[in-house]
């Protein structure tokens, strides 16, 4: 990597030991026209965050100090321009403005390596106030069928593509908001004595992708249902479970709530399970084709959540999963 060369024909912001404001506001723009970061910067920045979020707990904990803010965002799947406009709206990362992002950046929309290398561009820039979640997209499998995979190969090549899974193992998997909201991807569990220490605890660089069962599959996979007690996912992998069940774990944990992605929401939010289960969902008219809103969250230090709606914005004319190899290798 240190004797790879950025020929002088390169047109974009060097990168050097540090992420830079400069580096990212041309990243930004680079990204818009269709152009692509040398791929020298982009093992860089896949390599330095896979070391920072290895190195972060399976839970991650963060409060909120006065005079800062936090966003809540749920899944982007490469809907890049969606993204922007979230930051356009709602204001770009900063050092007194954090993001989460709640798992499944990318997958389905098409400029999926820029969702990635842009999140991960602030990670290295912010890495105490900008926290990355793992979602069930973050995953091997997935990203084969669902265009990460070729569209990494498509733009990059398959090292890059490789290094970006690795570094999609070492992610965290949950981020606990001021000792009160539980942020995770999927959802609870199958078992109701789990508590957020068996989450603390969970070593997760021994299992580098979900599997079918077990703790690490559940919170990228488990979805809320309205009946109480637990159910069979639709997905045919995790599980669905209500209302009581939140209850307990949200009681038995001092929670005031989890929020989770993971699912298309009409208004891009819902609040169910009697306020205890959050869904944020942050890809508007999702696929280009569902007509669903997206949302965020903002949080200050009351700790009180502040819904944001927002409407898909133009994107030049390339469709979803134009990468995907329809699961053929
Ligand atoms: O791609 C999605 O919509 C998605 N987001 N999270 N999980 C899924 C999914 C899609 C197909 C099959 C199983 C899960
Ligand atoms: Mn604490
Ligand atoms: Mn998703
Ligand atoms: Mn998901």
């Amino acid at each position: 990597l240190e004797n790879m060369v950025v020929e002088s024909s390169y047109d974009g912001v060097p990168l050097k030991e540090e992420m830079t404001q400069d580096f990212i506001d041309d990243m930004i723009e680079r990204f818009k026209t269709g152009k692509l970061l040398h791929k020298k910067y982009v093992y860089q920045i896949i390599l330095k965050v896979k070391d920072i979020v290895y190195n972060e707990p399976t839970m991650v904990e963060t409060h909120i100090q006065s005079g800062k803010k936090l966003t809540v965002c749920g899944d982007t799947h490469g809907q890049y321009f969606d993204l922007l406009e979230i930051f356009r709206l709602n204001g770009y990362p900063s050092a007194t403005h954090g993001y989460l992002f709640n798992g499944d950046f990318v997958d389905r929309g098409s400029w999926s390596s820029e969702i990635a290398l842009l999140l991960y561009a602030y990670k290295w820039m912010y890495p105490s106030s900008f926290f990355l979640n793992r979602g069930n997209h973050e995953t091997d499998d997935m990203n084969r069928m669902y265009g990460f995979e070729g569209e990494c190969k498509h733009k990059y090549n398959e090292r890059v593509f490789k290094i970006f899974s690795e570094s999609f193992s070492a992610l965290p998997l949950a981020t606990l908001i001021g000792d009160k909201y539980l942020t995770l991807h999927g959802g609870l569990f199958s078992d109701d004595k789990i508590t957020l220490d068996d989450i603390r605890k969970l070593n997760r660089h021994n299992q580098r992708q979900p599997g079918q069962s077990g703790l690490m599959m559940e919170m990228l996979w488990t979805d809320p249902q309205p009946q109480p007690g637990r159910g069979p996912s639709k997905r045919g992998v995790g599980l669905q479970f209500g209302p009581d069940v939140t209850k307990r774990f949200c009681e038995a944990n001092n929670l005031k709530a989890i929020i989770r992605s993971h699912e298309v929401r009409m208004d891009g939010y819902e609040v169910e399970h009697n306020g205890h289960c959050i869904t944020v969902f942050s890809a508007p008219r999702y696929c280009d084709s569902t007509e669903n809103k997206g949302a965020y969250i903002n949080f200050d230090n009351s700790y009180e959540p502040e819904y944001h709606q927002f409407d898909a914005v133009p994107h030049p004319d390339i469709k979803p999963m134009a990468y995907a190899n329809n699961g053929m290798m």
